[in-house]
Order: structure tokens, then sequence, then C-alpha cells
């Protein structure tokens, strides 16, 4: 049986590391990340090597752990037809999301009579995107990074993503950022493909930000350099809150449970709901479920379930969206009767998934909404990934002698009284020289 949680018995304790999700778990990881992003800072490439030999693959060599073009061409050689089509499909529908997200480059409106503001929009000249590979092979998450950053024009776009033992990367991970355009690729995974990307060294140039999702040891590295790079948005182990009432079919609301419960022990997935029936019979079919999943995946979602996740019972359906709201989940599915109806009381979750026919696993692969969201509550501040993320602007004004004379003495007022004289003087002058 998945466990079932009454909210209103809850200590605060137990609340607090529901809230806090693996989370809790990043001290260990922090240790590690210290170390090895002081030996790639002291070392360069040759840093970067050791712990690719000692995390990933024994054979790495300064010269191997780039991709080059012949590992391109076996990638596609090697991906089945009937994926290549899969992610044919899901490439479409993310660009097509995507683009219409570009904002247009120059924006001025007229504030007052001869005064003109706004911004123009910019793409950030160098990004690193992290794509994972341990637990799972993530070419969706290529496409998910390397298409809104082409979108929104990035010159320098560059993917680490961790070797298989043999130095391979996941093939069809290499497909994707190809047809996405991505053309520089190292094989590093974890703290020392943060540390390459946020440093550089002398064969991989540094970044000005790095995105993507991670497990704890890249989290750890991102926080570690945060102030040196941007590091995105926080991304971390997978989680979801499925929303279920009494009309609800408990059995999608059991296979929806475990989409994001399988990624592993670190998951948070939560079923919450005030219907006890619905809770029960979920409880009971995602049992069943898990049966149909191979060992190791069943076992994380069991262990995710017992420390992070679970079903939570509430006493209304109130209860429950106050309960969604604090918690902000990565992914949010709405399988209740009405889900628009609810739909305004939503206010922190990474993604808002509506009805029967939207599990988060065709969210992640094939409608093209954003996958790569935020995680550990961060759905408070932080979006999905966007072509925002690979964007910043630039404000924009421009004042014609009409506006000048507006203007005028309330600037020269304001920097009188800030103590700013130099400010003051730029205007008299041009009272004068213009
Ligand atoms: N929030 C999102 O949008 C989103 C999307 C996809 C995946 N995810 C999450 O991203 C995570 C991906 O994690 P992953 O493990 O599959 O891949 P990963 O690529 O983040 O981790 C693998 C790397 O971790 C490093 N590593 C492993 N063990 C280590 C150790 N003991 N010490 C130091 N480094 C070590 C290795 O260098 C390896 O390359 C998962 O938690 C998944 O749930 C989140
Ligand atoms: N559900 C993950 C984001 O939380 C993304 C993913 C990719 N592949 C499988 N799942
Ligand atoms: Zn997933």
């Amino acid at each position: 049986m998945v466990r079932i949680l009454k909210l209103s018995q809850l200590s605060d304790a137990e609340r607090a590391k529901l809230q806090k999700r693996a989370e809790l778990d990043i001290d260990n990881a922090l240790k590690v990340a210290q170390t090895v992003i002081e030996t790639i800072r002291e070392r360069g490439d040759a840093g970067v090597v050791d712990y690719v030999r000692r995390f990933d693959y024994e054979g790495a060599t300064v010269e191997n752990i780039k991709v080059n073009e012949a590992e391109f061409e076996r990638a596609f050689q090697l991906i089945e037809p009937e994926v290549k089509t899969a992610i044919e499909q899901a490439f479409r529908n993310i660009q097509e999301v995507h683009r219409r997200q570009m904002p247009e480059e120059i924006q001025l409106a007229e504030i007052e009579a001869g005064v003109f503001a706004g911004e123009k929009i910019s793409p950030i000249p160098n990004v690193g995107l992290y794509v994972p590979r341990g637990r799972g092979a993530f070419p969706s998450m290529m496409l998910m990074l390397a298409i809104p950053a082409m979108v929104a024009g990035v010159e320098r776009v560059v993917v680490c993503t961790p070797p298989d033992k043999q130095g391979n990367v996941e093939p069809v991970s290499l497909v994707a950022a190809r047809m996405a355009g991505v053309r520089e690729i190292y094989k590093l995974g974890g703290v020392q493909a943060i540390a390459a990307l946020a440093l550089g060294t002398k064969n991989i140039k540094r970044v000005d930000k790095i995105t993507g999702p991670c497990s704890v040891y890249g989290a750890a590295a991102k926080r570690l350099l945060f102030g040196t790079v941007d590091v995105g948005l926080p991304a971390g182990p997978s989680e979801s809150i499925v929303l279920a009432d009494e009309s609800t079919d408990a059995r999608l609301a059991a296979l929806d449970l475990l989409i994001e419960a399988e990624h592993g022990a670190d998951s948070a997935a939560l079923l919450v709901t005030h219907c006890e029936q619905v809770a029960i019979a979920a409880s009971e079919y995602a049992q069943e479920y898990l049966q149909k999943l191979p060992d190791w995946r069943r076992e994380f979602c069991e262990a995710g379930l017992a420390a992070y996740g679970g079903i939570i019972l509430t006493d209304s359906l109130q209860q429950s969206l106050d309960f969604v709201n604090e918690y902000a989940p990565e992914h949010l599915e709405l399988l209740v009767s009405n889900p628009f109806a609810i739909l305004g009381k939503i206010k922190n979750a990474g993604e808002i998934l509506l009805g029967n026919h939207t599990p988060s696993s065709m969210a992640t692969y094939a409608i093209g909404v954003n996958a790569v969201l935020p995680t550990g509550s961060f759905a408070r501040s932080y979006s999905a990934v966007s072509v925002y993320d690979f964007l910043k602007r630039s404000t924009l004004a421009y004042v014609t002698p009409e506006g000048f004379e507006k203007l005028k003495e309330t600037t020269k007022t304001l920097a009188e009284y800030e103590g700013f004289p130099a400010h003051k003087l730029a205007i008299q002058h041009r009272e004068i020289l213009l």
C-alpha cells in the first residue's frame, strides 16, 4: 500500500519534511562539490578529466571528452525509426510553443509627450545546457533546453551531458541536439560539468549562464558557483502533485502518481485529495501498477513515496488547494471534475495540467510545453524554462527636445536632493548647449 497521510494529523516536523523534499540531503553533496570545484579551478582540463574518470568513464582524456563528428553520425545510424519520428513530433511542438513566446526585439512606447521608453531584447551570448543522464536517458530534456536557446538566438550553445561507462553519450540526445543545431557537446556530468562551464578551462570556454535539471551533485555545484555564473532555475529531483476530488478515477490518479515517482528515490510524488474512497482505491491501484515496473524503477517509487511522497488526505477541496499552493509543486495535475473551475485558485505550480487526457508524461514529451521546471518549492517564484531564460532586456529610452523640457526640472530637483551635482550639471549644460 502507498502510505496515506491525514493532513490534519501531521506534526509540524512532518509537514516541514514534506515541504522540503530531498533538498534536505544536499549537505554531503556540497562537500563533494567544493572539492571538485577547487580542483578544477586549480588544474583546469586535467582536473575535469580526473573527475570524469572517477565518476563516469575511466577512459576519459582531455581529447575525447568533446563529442566529435563521427559520434554524431553514429548516433543518427543508431536511432530507431519510430524514436526518430517521435523526436521529430516533439521537436515541432516544442519549437512552435517557444516561437510563440518570442517577444518583439524592440518595444518603445510614448510615456508622455516626447518621452519614449521601453526595452530591447537580446540573446545571452554564451549558454551552457546541462542534460542529465544518471537514472535515465534524457533526449527530451535536450530538446527542452536547446530549442528555446536556439529560438532565442543564443550564439554559442554548449551542452554537457554525462557519458556512460564506455564513454558514449546517449545517442538519441545527440540526434536531438543536432536537430536543434547544437554543435559543441562535452561528455561531462555532475559537478565537473557545472564547474567547467562556470569557470572555463583551456579547452572549454566559460559560459554566461548554465541551465538544466540535475541531481543533487549538480545542484550543489550550482549553489556554490552562484555569483560566478548565472545558474538558472533550480530544477532538481522531480516532484508532482495529482489533485483529485470525488469524481476522480482512482486508477488514473494512481497511474499519474507513479510518473514522477519513478525518477529516483529522491522524487516527491503526491496525490492530494479530500475524498477518502479515492485515496484508498488509488493506494491499492498504485500497488498493482508498481508491479508492472522493472525492479529498479519500482524501488525508486517505493523509496520516494515512503520518504517524500504518498497520498495526502485533506478535509476539503479548499484545504487541498491550500496545500498545493503552499507546496508549490513542479508538476500539478488537476484530475478533478471541472479543472477550469479551480484553475484561478492555483497560485504556485511550475506546470498545471488540466483534465484526464493531459498526464504529465505527455507534457514531458509531446505537447511542446517546457518540461524543465522549478522544484523544491521554487515554483513560488521561478517559472518553466522558456525563451526568456536565454534572453535579456536592456531598457531603452529616447527623449525629444519637447520631452527634455518636460523632464528637466524633475531631474534637476531629484539630483539636487540626492546630492549628485554631476547628474544635475548634465541637464543644466544641455539647456545651454542644445
Ligand atoms: N526539474 C526538472 O525539470 C527535471 C527534469 C528532468 C530531470 N530532473 C531530475 O534531474 C535529476 C537527474 O539526475 P540523474 O542522476 O539522472 O543525472 P545527473 O546527470 O544529474 O547525474 C549524474 C552525474 O552525477 C555525478 N555523480 C553521481 N554520483 C556521484 C557521487 N557519488 N559523487 C559525485 N558525483 C556523482 C556523476 O558525475 C554523473 O555524471 C533527477 O533527480 C531528475 O528527477 C528534473
Ligand atoms: N518529468 C521530468 C521533469 O520533472 C522530465 C522527464 C524527462 N524524461 C522523463 N521525465
Ligand atoms: Zn519525468
